[in-house]
């Protein structure tokens, strides 16, 4: 799914006002009745306060004000005052006025602001028009809203928060939604943790606009859901046999850290490879071949760490990292690694990337679409630091870009930038698998996509979900709190029937 900028959504509007035809109003009035019925789904009638600004946000809560009065709610109206409005909200203004049961604040005529201790608030003071942070009687009324504890419904975005970069807007100066319906698409800024605390739960609301317009819009940034995912899922042939799935070469683990490479062998597996070599220092060699028999085990020369690689020739992907630690002979077998690499895919993880960050000269070596995945800690290392999540973005696509590498950038909404600079936020996932082991599963995950001959950064992102989806059906099943990485590995096959039955 597409995310477009606060501007495209509103090049968007304009065009479907033009091409559908309908008039704005018309327009504003279908928007107001997917939120109406999203309300009403949600909350039996009762109380309800809303809070309307001047322009179309302002519009669609005075929209949502009517259609909710009619409905049968007690409904009270908060505005700065009823001049100034943008035309659209005029109309909805007088079109609620003609409804002598709505009670009408209007700050101007010195009436004070409401504060209702029942039923639920309406946010529709500034929308995706905000032009400066809120200050005067609007920002009043956002810490207003603030203050009370109810549940609020934002309408578009929280008052206050714009659709992309809010780097110099205070946290005071925007709305804390519990519930934000976002109007057609949703905004980059939701995925930001910097704005968790006030976008709440959001929800997309379509409301019919231009199809063709948004077909041949592009973005850089892309929502994965479900229908995303299965569309990079292969279908499985008949007369298959072990060698169409490929073959997968792990180097992983050393002395203490052989947990990391029997996790990510056994997700490797797990994710449909045909065969799978892990090679690992001596003193893993009958830990592996006890708790992963499905592997066939290559033995370094050293006891304790990596220091070499076997012939590359067999295998159709490599995947490194996973609890190799950061001595001098591995870092060694790593350069060497990457001068010897020819056709074979390869992800990067953990130790490896940190080799990267200690050598950076090695960056310039990666083939090209190998594909890394740092946790924040990690990319900060490789790329350097950043003041807030946009520039966190910005930078994540300049780097994918500068080095023509997939970068999978862990945390909620895992972030997947391509070396063309296009991004793609994951929706699966939980607080749960920001546990120990849980990105040594995401590796043999992406390795055994990989070596099926999954294009990289489509590998990263069906990866990257099926990955989130057995945490969340284990969380479902379980709770978040006991998740460990082995029980990503063992619902991983649910994952992938789920995503192929959806
Ligand atoms: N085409 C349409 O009619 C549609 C518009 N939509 C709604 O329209 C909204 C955008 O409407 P607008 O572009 O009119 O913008 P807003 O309603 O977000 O706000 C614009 C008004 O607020 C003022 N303003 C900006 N920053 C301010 C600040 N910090 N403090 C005080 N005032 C400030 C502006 O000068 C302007 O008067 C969307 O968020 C959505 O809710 C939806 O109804 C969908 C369709
Ligand atoms: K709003």
């Amino acid at each position: 799914m597409k995310i477009f900028t606060t501007h495209q959504t509103k090049e968007i509007d304009r065009r479907t006002i033009e091409l559908e035809p309908i008039l704005s109003i018309n327009l504003m009035e279908r928007a107001s009745i997917a939120m109406t019925q999203w309300l009403t789904t949600r909350f039996a009638p009762g109380v309800v306060t809303v809070f309307a600004g001047n322009g179309n946000n302002g519009g669609d809560a005075l929209a949502v004000a009517r259609m909710l009065a009619i409905g049968g709610w007690e409904v009270t109206v908060c505005m700065a005052s009823h001049n100034n409005l943008s035309p659209e909200c005029q109309i909805n203004y007088t079109r609620l006025t003609h409804l002598t049961k709505v009670k009408l604040h209007l700050l101007a005529n010195g009436d004070a602001i409401p504060q209702p201790d029942e039923g639920i608030v309406i946010d529709g003071l500034l929308g995706s028009g905000i032009n400066r942070p809120a200050e005067g009687t609007v920002l009043d009324m956002i810490q207003a809203i603030n203050r009370l504890s109810l549940q609020v419904v934002s309408i578009d975005l929280p008052s206050g928060l714009r659709g992309e970069d809010n780097s110099d807007v205070p946290h005071h100066a925007i709305v804390s939604a519990t519930h934000t319906l976002s109007l057609g698409f949703p905004k980059l800024a939701f995925l930001f943790p910097e704005n968790d605390h006030c976008v709440g739960e959001w929800h997309v609301l379509e409301f019919g606009l231009h199809r063709t317009t948004i077909e041949a819009m592009t973005t850089p940034w892309h929502l994965t859901r479900a229908m995303d995912a299965k569309a990079i899922l292969p279908a499985r042939d008949k007369f298959a046999h072990k060698g169409h799935y490929g073959h997968a070469l792990l180097m992983s683990g050393s002395y203490g850290m052989m947990g990391a490479a029997v996790l990510a062998s056994k997700a490797c597996l797990k994710a449909g490879v045909g065969l799978l070599t892990t090679h690992a220092p001596r003193y893993g060699y009958e830990i592996l071949q006890t708790t992963v028999p499905e592997a066939m085990v290559s033995i370094d020369r050293s006891d304790i760490l990596i220091s070499e690689f076997p012939d590359l020739t067999p295998y159709d992907a490599i995947g490194i990292g996973p609890g190799i630690g950061l001595k001098t002979n591995t870092c060694e077998a790593l350069a060497q690694l990457l001068d010897h690499i020819t056709t074979q895919r390869m992800v990067m993880d953990a130790d490896a990337l940190n080799i990267l960050s200690q050598h950076p000269e090695l960056l310039d070596k990666l083939p090209r679409e190998t594909v890394l995945t740092p946790h924040p800690k990690e990319f900060q290392r490789l790329a350097g630091n950043w003041s807030n999540d946009y520039e966190r973005l910005e930078r994540l696509r300049a780097f994918a870009i500068k080095h023509g590498i997939v970068v999978v950038l862990k945390g909620a909404y895992t972030t997947i930038a391509t070396p063309e600079g296009t991004c793609y936020f994951n929706t699966t996932g939980n607080p749960g698998m920001a546990s120990a082991g849980s990105g040594d599963v995401l590796t043999g995950i992406i390795l055994g996509l990989l070596s099926q001959k999954i294009a990289p950064a489509q590998a990263a992102i069906l990866g990257v979900y099926l990955h989130g989806s057995a945490g969340d059906i284990y969380a479902n099943a379980e709770s978040e709190e006991s998740l460990t990485a082995n029980d990503l590995v063992r619902h991983l096959g649910q994952a992938f029937r789920e995503l192929k039955n959806n």
